[in-house]
């Protein structure tokens, strides 16, 4: 058996600075990931036979980044039977709202799982691809666990503190 791992895709280049939230996430989970610029527009040959190849070798999700007319991550759910999570990207006229939408508005049957616009969704993106490998890896569940406690704590501290400026 294949070891599992993320493939995290972007149109661009340009992308990538956004996209490495994604990456830093599944580092610190120990999660194996692949990062590649592949675009279903400017480079449909290689994408296609990137993601096949990806299928073959073990990819347990995918995850696919792109701003202004994005269809990256549709292209890419529309090759595999993988979990697809797609990324919209700020920037352009319309600062990624374009981008949201031409990647949450798939057709029946061809899900994109859709997170938030740059960033924050960059993270989400890996958090949820971390949450679909955890199904089948209990060390990585009991990671993702610890986690969420150290969120908990850390909100609690922060409570806390809130709490003893107001007096309550
Ligand atoms: N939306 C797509 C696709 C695609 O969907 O295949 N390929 C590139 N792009 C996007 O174009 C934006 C501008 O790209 P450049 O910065 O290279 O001009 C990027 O956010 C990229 O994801």
């Amino acid at each position: 058996m294949p070891k599992p791992f993320v493939a995290i895709l972007m149109g661009s280049d340009s992308d990538l600075e956004t996209m490495q939230h994604a990456v830093a996430v599944l580092d610190k989970l120990g999660i194996a990931r692949e990062v590649n610029v592949l675009s279903a527009h400017r480079t449909p040959d290689a994408t296609h036979a990137y993601v096949k190849d990806a299928d073959k070798r073990g990819c347990a999700a995918f995850i696919a980044a792109a701003g202004m007319a994005a269809h990256l991550a549709g292209t890419v759910a529309a090759l595999t039977l993988k979990p697809v999570i797609g990324v919209p990207m700020k920037g352009g006229t319309l600062d990624g709202l374009d981008a949201l939408l031409s990647t949450v508005q798939m057709p029946g049957g061809i899900p994109v799982a859709t997170v938030a616009i740059g960033s924050a969704g960059a993270k989400n993106a890996a958090w949820l691809a971390a949450q679909m490998l955890a199904l089948g890896d209990p060390d990585l569940a009991s990671r993702l666990a610890a986690e969420r406690r150290a969120n908990a704590a850390d909100v609690a501290a922060k409570n806390e503190a809130v709490r003893k400026k107001f007096g309550n």
